[in-house]
């Protein structure tokens, strides 16, 4: 996340993906009770604006993602620090035992939703899952490659599979990853450094004519490229998920799309919040399992350890237990 980001504003307390229970609310506050099970959103949802209100977008003009004010719509923070004031993250900062949020950046969940698995709900799993199922709109019976196979390309195969697709090709550099891509549905993996070929080569010559759907989770443009390039020439769908450094930039001929391929992008999946309660309860209705993405378990006092792990290619999702959780 660092590197795709320049206008981040220090001291802040970072954390995104997460789950909580409601301690106690503000003046007016009508969505939520103390004792309510939420999700916290890094893409709120005031409802009113034309963004909320246009059913193809999952975007708020009241987001901060991507302005980084650190603020929240009050332009306050709650948080300080020897006196000192520590900026929020996308409103939601969830390294920490309490954080406050504006209404509109909370979803209440079912009362029964298991917090340290519905906690990848709030960003990891709906993303990679929406980007299949939302984004990219796989059909049954088609070949999906998926590029990345953390926590998010994983929850992207459970879309693929949810959606039918017939053959899903995981991709990774590390092979290491390939057992829990097969284990959520992976139906064969590859590593392009075990071939002399271009990696879209590859899958093509495996496909015949190119993927159906190509989904991209790494956050690397040369990535974004060859699963681009991976897809049928005449029909082929991409979708890019990964976050790039804020310098990096596609360079590719039009030609590439003018035979009909498709290139999309997203962010959580194309998921409103009105859709977060409801992969909980599809979560809960056993539609789908999360347990093939969950690694490791740490108290938050061993963060340093789970990036440790994550940044070595050792873990998927690393779940952080707040003390007073357990
Ligand atoms: N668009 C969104 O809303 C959104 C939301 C969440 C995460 N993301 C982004 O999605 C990406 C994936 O997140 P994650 O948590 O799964 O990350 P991760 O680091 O756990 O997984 C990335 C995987 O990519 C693999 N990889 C690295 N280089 C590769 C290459 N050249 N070819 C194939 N595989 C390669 C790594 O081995 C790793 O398994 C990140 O860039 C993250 O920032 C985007
Ligand atoms: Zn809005």
């Amino acid at each position: 996340m660092s590197g795709s980001v320049d206008n981040i504003k220090y001291p802040l307390i970072l954390g995104h993906e997460g789950a909580g229970i409601v301690e106690s609310v503000g003046e007016g506050v009508k969505k939520v009770k103390p004792g309510d099970k939420v999700i916290p959103l890094s893409l709120p949802q005031c409802g009113k604006c034309l963004l909320c209100l246009n059913p193809k977008s999952n975007i708020c003009e009241k987001s901060d993602f991507g302005k980084y004010s650190g603020l929240m719509l009050d332009n306050t923070s709650r948080f300080t620090c020897k006196g000192k004031l520590i900026y929020h993250f996308v409103r939601t900062s969830t390294f920490t035992e309490y954080t406050v949020l504006d209404e509109i950046s909370v979803a209440k969940i079912d009362d029964n939703a298991p917090l340290d698995k519905v906690c990848l709900i709030s960003c990891g799993f709906s993303t990679g899952y929406g980007s299949a199922v939302k984004i990219a709109k796989v059909e049954p019976g088609s070949t999906c490659a998926v590029f990345g196979l953390g926590g998010v390309g994983l929850s992207g195969i459970i879309g693929c599979k949810a959606a039918g697709a017939s053959r899903i090709i995981g991709v990774d550099t590390n092979s290491k990853k390939f057992t829990a891509a097969k284990n959520v549905g992976a139906t064969e993996c590859i590593n392009p450094n075990d071939y002399k070929e271009p990696v879209h080569e590859v899958l093509t010559k495996m496909t015949g004519l190119g993927t159906d759907y190509s989904l991209e989770f790494v956050g690397d443009t040369n990535v974004m490229l060859s699963a681009l390039l991976s897809t049928n020439f005449a029909s082929g769908t991409t979708v890019i998920v990964g976050l790039a450094h804020y310098t990096a930039k596609m360079n590719f001929n039009p030609m590439v799309l003018l035979t009909g391929r498709t290139l999309k992008g997203g962010l959580l999946g194309g998921c409103k919040s009105k859709d977060i309660p409801k992969l909980v309860s599809d979560l809960m209705a056993k539609k789908f399992d999360l347990d093939g993405l969950i690694t490791h378990k740490m108290p938050l006092a061993k963060i340093n350890e789970a990036y440790d792990v994550l940044t070595k290619g050792e873990s998927l999702r690393t779940i952080l237990m707040m003390s007073s959780c357990e």
